[in-house]
């Protein structure tokens, strides 16, 4: 028999500091497709440990923001980009650094859940090990297991069926397995882009309680059009805008209860309080 022992899983990166919180800050990102400007001069900072909701009507960039965040928006053809994204003062983008390095530490959870369906879910779960080239023992693999789908919160629901296909869980469930799946590999930051739009609200209140808790160890971004989920779970909000025919800008951002309570820009408050979007 090959025993698939090869390493312990690797460290987590130098200077992440005791706890591995990482501070994410994009600086004048402008964004295209094709001739198209979608963003211009964006600039946000990501607090460690933060929850930050990306809110504003369709179309005006914060997808597009989200996936530049972790590299993604260039696997568009026609996608061009300036600006910088820091990881802890680090430019991803730095021609030095690995696509791959990037995408480990800032792992992406998508609006539908996407659950590798025939796979068993303890190996969804490991997914992302193989991806990234990494490899560990069999109990270390079981103990990775059990925390990732604790932390997703959903290991008292499916840890008598590790071996049944994750495609078999109820959407909620598969969309819990899918943020295990991206704990797995240790990402110090988690992007969501509008990760409960396709759940009942049960399930949304078990993923919002699950963020809050993962808020702890990792910097998380999520893309909400639930005003009442940004105000739940956030602790800053960016509100980007994008006038007829025009590229998307920030409008206002800072500290979600100010955002929600005392507004500085009229746009703002029109939007937090349902008046457009
Ligand atoms: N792959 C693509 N090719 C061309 N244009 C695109 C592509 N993806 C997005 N766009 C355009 O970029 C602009 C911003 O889109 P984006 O999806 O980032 O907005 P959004 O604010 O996330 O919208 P929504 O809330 O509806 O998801 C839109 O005008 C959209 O049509």
């Amino acid at each position: 028999m090959t025993a698939d022992v090869t390493t312990t899983l690797p460290p987590v990166p130098a200077g992440s500091g005791a706890t591995g919180l990482a501070e994410l800050q994009a600086r004048d990102i402008t964004a295209w497709f094709g001739d198209r400007k979608v963003l211009d001069r964006v600039s946000l900072t990501m607090p460690a440990g933060g929850i930050t909701a990306l809110i504003g009507p369709s179309g005006c960039g914060k997808s597009t923001f989200l996936r530049i965040l972790n590299r993604m928006h260039e696997l568009v053809p026609s996608a061009q980009l300036a600006g910088e994204v820091l990881l802890d003062g680090e430019d991803i983008y730095d021609p030095a650094k690995r696509l791959i390095d990037a995408r480990r530490s800032i792992g992406m959870v998508f609006q539908k859940p996407n659950p590798f369906p025939a796979m068993s879910i303890r190996e969804n779960v490991l997914a992302g090990l193989k991806l990234t080239g990494t490899k560990a023992d069999r109990s270390t693999k079981d103990e990775l297991v059990e925390s990732c789908l604790r932390k997703g919160g959903l290991w008292t629901e499916v840890k008598d069926r590790l071996d049944a296909p994750g495609g078999g869980l109820s959407g909620g469930q598969q969309q819990r397995l899918c943020i295990a799946r991206s704990l797995a590999i240790k990402p110090r930051v988690l992007l969501m882009d509008e990760p409960c739009s396709a759940l009942d609200p049960t399930s949304t209140r078990v993923i919002e309680e699950t963020m809050l808790e993962l808020a702890q160890e990792v910097t998380i971004v999520i893309v909400t059009h639930n005003m009442q989920q940004a105000a739940r779970v956030s602790s800053e909000c960016a509100f980007f805008l994008a006038a007829h025919g025009q590229p998307g800008v920030i409008v206002e951002h800072g500290e979600t209860r100010a955002m929600f309570e005392n507004p500085q820009d009229q746009r703002t408050s029109d939007y937090v309080h349902g008046r457009f979007g």
